[in-house]
């Protein structure tokens, strides 16, 4: 049998619903094998972000290199990754790897507002890892930093997007998490030729930490089984859309999302009816 496998370079979340702990929650849940470079360790709940930490630069890459020499990985997904020289480093790991299937979730700022990427690394994210993203999956304030344009009605959503492919992005997936206003929930995917909607009624809800990390942590699982963007996408949108549901209303803040929740509903649409 071959075993799917999925790398993500990103942040800890000791909080357990965003970041690194997301990512490989989800991965497990989708069944894929998952591995971690750690970029930066936050303390962090759901009220807030207390600390971070980045890690030495060598620490990250020496962990990337850890797999890249041994287990390999079919995809590789980034979320926060700090600084201009993680980015500039991870960037040059993902071509000496020859790895293709890259999922890049442009963290920029905490739901709380802490600033999870410093300034100055806006730019090498644009210039030296944009251009190795089969999928990118910002969020609209992302989309607004990275394209510099506005990013609230669909047009200019569009125009983000088409902007954002020039940089050398294969897919964008533009996040309507954060449109206002709307009972539904559009994600935007642009394959630099046309675009295709997803959407799904929007949960009103405080239980939303994690969600970006998670969606983008389900595209990457399902480019690590081989399925084409649009399917990953449609699977992601799906996975989200039932861990948001089915919250596990956990913390005093914005808590965690709830990773069995998809894996659960398809166990029970699966059961004989007389089992249930
Ligand atoms: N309230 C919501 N109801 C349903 N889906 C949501 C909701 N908020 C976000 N999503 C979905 O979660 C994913 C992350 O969206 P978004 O909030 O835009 O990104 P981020 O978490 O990076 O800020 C997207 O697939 C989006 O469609
Ligand atoms: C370590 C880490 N990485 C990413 C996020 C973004 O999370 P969200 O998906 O809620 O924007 C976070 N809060 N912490």
């Amino acid at each position: 049998m071959t075993i799917a496998r999925a790398l993500t370079i990103a942040g800890s979340d000791s909080g357990g619903g965003a970041g690194i702990q997301a990512d490989l929650k989800t991965f497990q849940e989708l069944r894929v094998f998952g591995m971690s470079a750690i970029t930066a360790i936050t303390a962090q709940n759901t009220l807030g972000v207390l600390g971070i930490y980045p890690l030495p630069v060598d620490a990250v890459l020496q962990q990337i290199d850890a797999i890249g020499a041994d287990l390999g990985t079919d995809a590789v997904k980034t979320g926060m990754l700090f600084s201009a020289d993680i980015i500039a480093g991870v960037a040059e790991r993902l071509r000496r790897y020859g790895w293709s299937r890259v999922v890049v979730d442009p963290v920029m700022i905490a739901k709380g507002g802490a600033k999870l990427l410093q300034d100055d690394a806006v730019r090498a994210m644009k210039e030296k890892l944009l251009p190795q993203a089969l999928v990118l999956t910002p969020n609209m304030p992302e989309a607004e930093a990275l394209a510099g344009v506005p990013v609230r009605t669909l047009e200019e959503r569009k125009e983000a997007a088409r902007r954002l492919a020039a940089y050398g992005v294969k897919h964008v997936v533009m996040k309507g998490g954060h449109e206002e206003g709307s009972d539904v929930v559009v994600d935007l995917l642009y394959d630099g030729s046309g675009f295709t909607e997803f959407a799904s009624p929007r949960v009103y809800t405080r239980h939303t930490h994690g969600t970006g990390c998670t969606f983008a942590a389900a595209v990457a699982a399902g480019l690590a089984k081989g399925q084409g963007v649009a399917e990953a996408v449609a699977t992601a949108k799906q996975f989200i859309g039932a861990a948001i549901e089915d919250s596990l209303e956990l913390g005093q803040g914005h808590g965690p999302t709830n990773h069995w929740a998809y894996r659960e509903r398809l166990a029970a649409a699966a059961m004989p009816k007389e089992g249930r």
